[in-house]
């Protein structure tokens, strides 16, 4: 299924999607912190989706609770060292981890610059200790409006030497990409790529947006692209990549069942479809189990999953280099 002589990654991932629950347990005894359930075999069901949620909005409710435990820059360290902890054990070479410093700081009030650099220490802890390569993505949480945004944008921007890109993520719905075209300008005024959440709850023409005036080079979920022959010609000719995340999808009601995904679709358009997790903390999933979907439930050939894989490091944000020194790990 996955090919063991080639670099695996993983481009859309949550880092504060994914906290053990364990460690959720273990940080709200330490800071007192009440739970909806009263011991650690009784949690998982709140912290975990069950079956499906109803929408993208009840889906990303789950997540509070993995932020709820962050009462100081301690546990956002540790997070963020279990992250990579994590990433390593599901064999993956490569990851990029996203986190919204906003969302991270939010029930403590913790210090929006101090967040990013917890991450930052946590995640190079981390890489001390398992043989991974990391890189991160900053998000705005557009769900907490347009100041919010540009007060994580201005606290990941100081430290931008650490990230790769920016995203937006939240509800797409609420929140449209229109209200964020300033805070974009100031993206592609760094050096940061460009991905964006777009066309998971919202239509097509929310990732027309994200390309053409947030300047996004990758789109995370673009699952409605699927009904948009003109736009899945485009990003086939512009190399604009989708990050397709199956069980997510499936998980927030975006799509009704594995057998009706688009990733066949995009793949048979040419589109640079890759393979990813979003919240594995979550959605209780790793890296292989949406390779295994997508052979058992979608049904995609051998062929059609390497293909996945390629395109997975092909759209990763690394220079020609580091790809080439990846595929040559897998090789030796
Ligand atoms: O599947 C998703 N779609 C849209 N936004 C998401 C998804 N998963 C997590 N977040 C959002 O990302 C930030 C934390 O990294 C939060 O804003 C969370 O709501
Ligand atoms: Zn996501």
């Amino acid at each position: 299924m996955i090919n063991k002589q080639y670099p695996l990654v993983d481009l859309h991932r949550h880092l504060d999607g994914n906290v053990r629950v364990n460690t959720i347990w273990e940080l709200a005894q330490q800071h007192n912190i009440k739970l909806p359930a009263d011991s650690l075999a009784t949690l998982a069901p709140y912290v975990q989706i069950q079956g499906k949620e109803s929408s993208l909005v009840a889906f990303l409710a789950k997540l509070d609770w993995m932020v709820g435990v962050l009462a100081d820059l301690d546990a956002v360290k540790r997070i963020a060292y279990e992250n990579v902890a994590d990433a390593a054990i599901s064999g993956l070479d490569y990851t990029e981890l996203r986190f919204s410093p906003y969302y991270m700081a939010m029930a403590h009030k913790l210090p929006l610059q101090g967040v990013v650099e917890a991450v930052v220490d946590g995640v190079q802890a981390g890489l001390k200790d398992h043989a991974i390569k990391v890189n991160l993505i900053g998000i705005m949480s557009r769900t907490f409006g347009q100041q919010a945004c540009l007060d994580e944008l201005n606290a990941l921007l100081a430290c931008k030497q650490h990230l790769v890109a920016m995203d937006l993520a939240g509800d797409e719905l609420g929140f449209p990409g229109e209200l964020f075209n300033e805070h974009f300008a100031k993206v592609r005024a760094s050096d940061l790529a460009i991905t964006v959440h777009a066309g998971e709850a919202a239509g097509s023409e929310s990732i027309w947006q994200a390309i053409n005036e947030l300047g996004a080079t990758r789109i995370g979920h673009g699952v409605k692209a699927i009904h948009d022959e003109k736009l899945l010609a485009f990003m086939a000719n512009n190399s604009i990549g989708i990050e397709s995340c199956p069980t997510s999808n499936i998980h927030t009601s975006t799509v009704a069942d594995y057998k009706t995904h688009p990733i066949k679709t995009f793949l048979n358009a040419g589109v640079p479809v890759s393979l990813n997790t979003d919240d594995p903390g979550v959605s209780n999933i790793d890296i292989a189990h949406e390779y295994q979907i997508a052979a058992s439930e979608i049904g995609l050939s051998q062929s059609e999953i390497f293909t996945l894989q390629k395109n997975g490091l092909a759209m990763a944000f690394l220079s020609n280099s580091e790809k080439q020194a990846l595929i040559s790990l897998k090789q030796s």
